[in-house]
């Protein structure tokens, strides 16, 4: 037998208790680490019967009194089992809030049967919140930490707009049976997330939970990274309660748990259920430098082309909540559209072996021979200011300066300013890409000094990339760095990554791909079977950093779901710098 075994089932506490309301019942109670063992004493059944609820259902435990003049004391179980539903179609999963209260009657006075009841409850309180105890513990109140505060930030206008009812009907009433005080504020507009969390005192909460999409969260790490303190900002257990519409982040802390792959209310359970338990686990962001020398910290993705236009372009049917990127998805297959673009990365050698089969890293990480034809090392010695130029001058004369994108213009002077109109633009792909009206206007963009670590494995956007770098030419369907094993709650794009393995998951699609196997690939992402498919049109580097800059002239670009100004656009990967309240034990190690 394992020590782990030995402990999993080592008995905790053991009693006998009534139930409330009583009828003469009478249970058997066994605490162990994963579970609380129920067996029924009276009426004794024919079967030796045991009910055993996991201590992954439990969100808390509250003593109670019912009367003065009793001397039982109480002790209430708040469980969130999930169970199988009818529909109409089928059955669906769902999480049904379950009360156990069991009556502690022992003793003949009052303060010995709170005294014993009070131990159950800390017992069980320590279990959830993965404090370690043993059958040797002392179950006292100071072994649990003081209650907890949670700023809760709500949008009322994320996904499908109902985050304010969720809030009332679920995450509200379980976070209070969890012992946890908190906040609740509603953001006004856009931006108001990131303005709050930059005028907070950290010390006041222990964590701050967005009740929305991801990019809420978005604005909240970077309000965080704005602040003068922003080490110690940053550290602040930041979290996600999935109201919506790709609820990407929400995806991926459901696979960490060890959760089924989840959607809508079952997944909102399964996170307010981890929130309740509130281990926190170091993630990695990722700097971001877009083309006017603007830097942001991303938790998620970047994104060029098929996705990002999807992203953008689906806004409109945002009543549909995530429907919305099934028919975004549908409306961008029919006018397939490539990219044309160069992809630099600072490739991972040691710790990851590539995923796709249809790709092969030579050991300094270029691509093998077979692919040389369609993909190309690059080690520029040349400015890549000089080198735009060059290639501006070459296009120049076929450019009209009226057709330009719209991304802002840098200050003059500014270090890492890049010259719109040297930026190398080649023929647009696709005649539909002419097409503006389909992209959302982009807002204004608000400049906000970020803070944060320096990036030391990128040079600024307008030198050359460093030898050891590799870069790609090519005229893509997609791009897409990732750092979440979700995209999406049913997007489960790269199932090895994990919150701090220190990578960057670079995918992209060339161009090429037929219609219906790009369908394919994305049918088969919702249970992250894409990569078996071995698909010749899509690779995936583990990468450090890496610099995209397109040569098409239109396009969109969205760093965490939100859109950025088009052009070269850089980033690197900061290993754990954030804390992410994962609410779980478990810790996945990166496995390719
Ligand atoms: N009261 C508000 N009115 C309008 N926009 C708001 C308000 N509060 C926040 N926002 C903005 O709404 C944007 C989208 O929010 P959020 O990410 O929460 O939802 P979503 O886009 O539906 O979800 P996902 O990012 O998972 O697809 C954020 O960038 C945020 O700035």
């Amino acid at each position: 037998m394992s020590l782990g075994y030995w402990q999993s089932s080592e008995t905790l506490l053991h009693g006998e208790f009534g139930v409330y309301p009583s009828k003469g019942i009478r249970y058997a109670l066994s605490l162990t680490q994963t579970g609380l063992h129920i067996q029924r004493l009276v009426p004794k059944p024919e079967d030796d019967q045991r009910t055993v609820v996991p201590i992954l259902d439990m969100v808390g435990c509250h003593t109670l009194r019912r009367s003065s003049s009793e001397t039982f004391a109480y002790f209430s179980i708040y469980t969130y089992p999930l169970k199988k539903k009818k529909v109409t179609m089928g059955s669906s999963r769902t999480r049904q809030r379950t009360v156990r209260t069991f009556r502690v009657d022992e003793a003949s006075d009052y303060s010995k049967n709170q005294a014993a009841a009070e131990k159950w409850a800390v017992a069980i309180k320590c279990l959830i919140q993965g404090i370690p105890i043993s059958s040797e513990t002392d179950f006292v109140p100071g072994l649990l930490p003081r209650t907890r505060r949670l700023l809760l930030l709500l949008n009322p206008c994320g996904g499908r707009g109902n985050s304010l009812q969720q809030c009332h009907s679920h995450i509200l009433p379980m976070i209070t049976e969890a012992d946890i005080s908190y906040n609740l504020i509603q953001t006004e507009r856009q931006n108001h997330a990131r303005e709050l969390v930059q005028a907070i005192s950290l010390e006041e909460w222990d964590g701050i939970v967005v009740i929305s999409g991801d990019g809420l969260l978005y604005e909240v790490i970077n309000g965080l990274m704005e602040r003068s303190d922003w080490e110690d900002a940053i550290k602040m257990p930041i979290g996600i309660l999935p109201c919506g519409s790709g609820n990407a982040l929400a995806g991926a802390i459901n696979y960490n748990a060890g959760f089924e792959q989840a959607m809508g209310s079952e997944l909102l359970l399964n996170c307010i259920l981890l929130l309740c338990r509130g281990t926190v686990m170091p993630m990695d962001l990722v700097s971001v430098t877009t083309c006017s020398g603007i830097r942001s910290f991303s938790f998620l993705s970047v994104a060029w082309g098929f996705i990002s236009d999807v992203d953008i372009e689906s806004e409109k049917y945002r009543h549909m909540g995530s429907a919305r990127f099934t028919v975004g998805t549908m409306v961008r297959v029919a006018s397939l559209r490539t990219y044309k673009g160069r992809l630099s990365y600072l490739p991972v050698l040691d710790a990851h072996r590539p995923i796709c089969r249809s790709i092969t890293l030579a050991p300094n990480g270029s691509l093998v021979p077979f692919q040389r034809s369609q993909l190309h090392r690059t080690v520029s010695d040349m400015g890549l200011c000089e080198e735009r130029n060059v290639m501006y001058k070459r296009s120049s004369a076929s450019l009209d300066t009226n057709e330009l994108p719209s991304f802002e213009t840098p200050s003059p002077g500014s270090p890492t300013a890049l010259n719109s109109s040297s930026f190398p633009f080649d023929s647009v792909s696709d005649s539909s890409q002419q097409d503006s009206t389909l992209h959302r206007e982009m807002e204004p963009t608000i400049h906000h000094q970020v803070n944060g670590p320096k990036d030391d494995l990128v040079p600024a956007l307008e030198q050359p990339i460093p030898k050891t770098w590799v870069t790609v030419e090519e005229d893509f369907v997609l791009v897409l760095a990732i750092y979440q094993s979700h995209l999406g709650a049913d997007l489960f794009t790269a199932p090895f990554s994990c919150f701090n393995d220190g990578l960057i998951h670079l995918f992209f699609v060339k161009a090429g791909i037929s219609r219906a196997a790009l369908v394919r690939l994305f049918l088969a992402m919702e249970k992250g079977n894409h990569i078996e498919m071995e698909c010749p049109y899509l690779v995936h580097v583990p990468v450090r950093a890496f610099r995209l800059e397109p040569l098409t002239r239109k396009g969109i670009i969205t760093v965490d779901g939100e859109r950025v100004e088009y052009g070269p656009v850089q980033a690197q990967v900061h290993n754990g710098l954030s804390n992410l309240i994962t609410g779980s034990n478990r810790v996945r190690m990166a496995s390719v």
